[in-house]
């Protein structure tokens, strides 16, 4: 089966770079992401690339090569779906708000509505894949969908996770550790998965294109998610132990990462991990696991939740202590807003919930991000509805200026482990801010010994205060 025309459903952070990738590696393919959101589609097809929906390294020059050429936005939903033999579902899949499975199971309704859409619309036999992330068993929902009220029309259905992560998301794209492909064991699924590995194959080496049935796939989605958080959460939960001892997490994190059986990566300590995703991922496999009546297994992930909550209190309330039990009426500096650098994506960011912890002490909080706009910010503080937008308007300032933003702070706190933040002239800040001077650092990018000898008292995670001071 030769595929011609793909369609994307969902424009978004998956969607948008995961089809500009697969459009420029597969010219004889034409390639239509559509979306409800017409702002986001006109921003993907604005003609100054810095306007794109999202700041991803790379991008840029992905899409200028293959927009208009082969690669399409769009708001006309049906007409791309008419047209195209694969359909990518890349919708959002986010943790329901509302009746049973509240704050745990995936809200599948923007799922069931674009499988209800393309039933209505086929005329002609396609492939459906599904990108975004989803519970295990997904495909049956929609495959039934599809088939009792489909025009007579075959379906597949694939399952074909996306690894990417925000801020790699092109180099991941263009160099992933694998591709995963998940489908039915007769012969047609066969033949869909075969169409789907012969588009990767247009860049990525076979033996890396993993081919499963659709439940491991979705499945699998799920727990590499869950496991890259637990790594995450191990390390946070060490590094309190670490305060507390005079051991040093970043000394622990080397010698036991340089084990090649634990290896290296995903043991960085820091403030908590965000993200849209670990956290709706993980409660929706203990949300599953729980259906099943797994209740040990339920637990036993859910204590990667708890412990990041935790982590994230604990930043809150070393700031407060510090700062001699009392930050009311205090400058606190916020350097970073994105749940991590080299993104303008700030769902489920720590920095939320410390500044909404510190906010309930009343503090004045000032935010400087790189990337990320005022309106985000408050947004996202609005969301919680922790106190009225006014009030937050009124205690959280957002400046774009990181000297400006410093100056007269209590405190500084970086939530965010942006480069930039390294190069400051920290001497220029010492000056400006109010002395004592504090910098908790939530990420562990400073130099502890250089921000001492200037004189700061400067705390970060995972190191206790004696020993930094040393
Ligand atoms: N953000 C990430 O880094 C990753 C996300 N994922 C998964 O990918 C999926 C999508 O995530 P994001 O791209 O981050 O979400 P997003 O919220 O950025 O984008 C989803 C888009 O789908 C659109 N949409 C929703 N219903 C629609 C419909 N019926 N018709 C047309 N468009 C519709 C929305 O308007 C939105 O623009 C989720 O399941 C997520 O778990 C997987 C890997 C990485
Ligand atoms: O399903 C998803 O959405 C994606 O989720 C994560 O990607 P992402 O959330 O974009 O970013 P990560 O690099 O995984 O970071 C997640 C959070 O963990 C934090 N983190 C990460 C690593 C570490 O050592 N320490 C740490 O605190 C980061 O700062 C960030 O807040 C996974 O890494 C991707 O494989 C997956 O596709």
């Amino acid at each position: 089966m030769i595929i011609k025309n793909i369609c994307c459903i969902g424009a978004g952070y998956v969607g948008g770079p995961t089809m500009s990738v697969l459009a420029q590696k597969n010219p004889h393919i034409k390639v239509t992401v559509v979306d409800i959101n017409q702002e986001r589609i006109a921003a993907w097809n604005d003609t100054d690339l810095s306007n794109l929906p999202i700041y991803e390294p790379g991008l840029k020059e992905v899409v200028q090569e293959a927009r208009g050429r082969n690669l399409f936005f769009s708001t006309e939903v049906k007409k791309a779906i008419d047209e195209a033999e694969m359909i990518f579902i890349s919708v959002n899949t986010p943790t329901k708000t509302y009746g049973k499975g509240k704050g745990m199971a995936a809200d599948l309704k923007y799922i069931e509505l674009c499988a209800r859409q393309i039933a209505k619309v086929a005329k002609s036999d396609k492939i459906v894949v599904e990108k975004s992330t989803l519970p295990v068993r997904t495909a049956q929902a929609i495959k039934d969908i599809l088939d009792y009220t489909g025009n007579g029309v075959t379906f597949q259905i694939l399952s074909n996770p996306e690894f990417l992560a925000e801020g790699t998301a092109v180099q991941d794209l263009l160099n992933p550790d694998r591709v995963l492909i998940g489908g039915e064991e007769s012969e047609e699924g066969k033949e869909a998965m075969e169409a789907l590995v012969a588009i990767y194959e247009s860049w990525i080496p076979r033996e890396r294109i993993l081919t499963t049935n659709v439940w491991s796939s979705e499945l699998s989605k799920l727990v590499a998610n869950a496991f890259l958080a637990q790594r995450v959460s191990s390390i946070n939960a060490i590094s309190e132990l670490c305060e507390v001892t005079g051991a040093n997490v970043g000394e622990v994190s080397r010698a036991i990462g340089m084990d090649s059986r634990i290896g290296p990566k995903f043991l960085k300590a820091s403030v908590g991990f965000g993200g849209s995703c670990f956290q709706k991922d993980i409660l929706n496999l203990v949300y599953i696991a729980k259906s099943y009546g797994l209740n040990e297994v339920a637990d036993y992930w859910e204590q990667v939740i708890i412990m990041n909550d935790y982590q994230k209190r604990r930043f809150a309330d070393k700031i407060v202590s510090t700062l001699y039990n009392t930050v009311s009426g205090k400058k606190i500096t916020f350097l970073g807003w994105a749940f991590k650098k080299d993104t303008n994506d700030t769902r489920e960011s720590a920095a939320i919930y410390v500044a909404d912890a510190l906010l309930n002490e009343q503090a004045e909080i000032t935010v400087y991000d790189p990337k990320v706009s005022e309106s985000r910010i408050y947004e996202d503080l609005d969301y919680l509805g922790t106190r009225s937008p006014e009030e937050n308007r009124r205690l959280l300032k957002v400046v774009n200026d990181p000297y400006q933003a410093c100056k007269d702070a209590h405190a500084i706190a970086i939530l965010t482990e942006w480069d930039e933040f390294i190069t400051y002239d920290w001497g220029k800040i010492y000056e400006a801010v109010i002395k004592p001077a504090f910098v908790f650092d939530g990420r562990k990018i400073l130099d502890a010994e250089m921000m001492e000898t200037i004189g700061f008292d400067y705390t970060s995670i995972g190191v206790s205060k004696t020993q930094s001071n040393k």
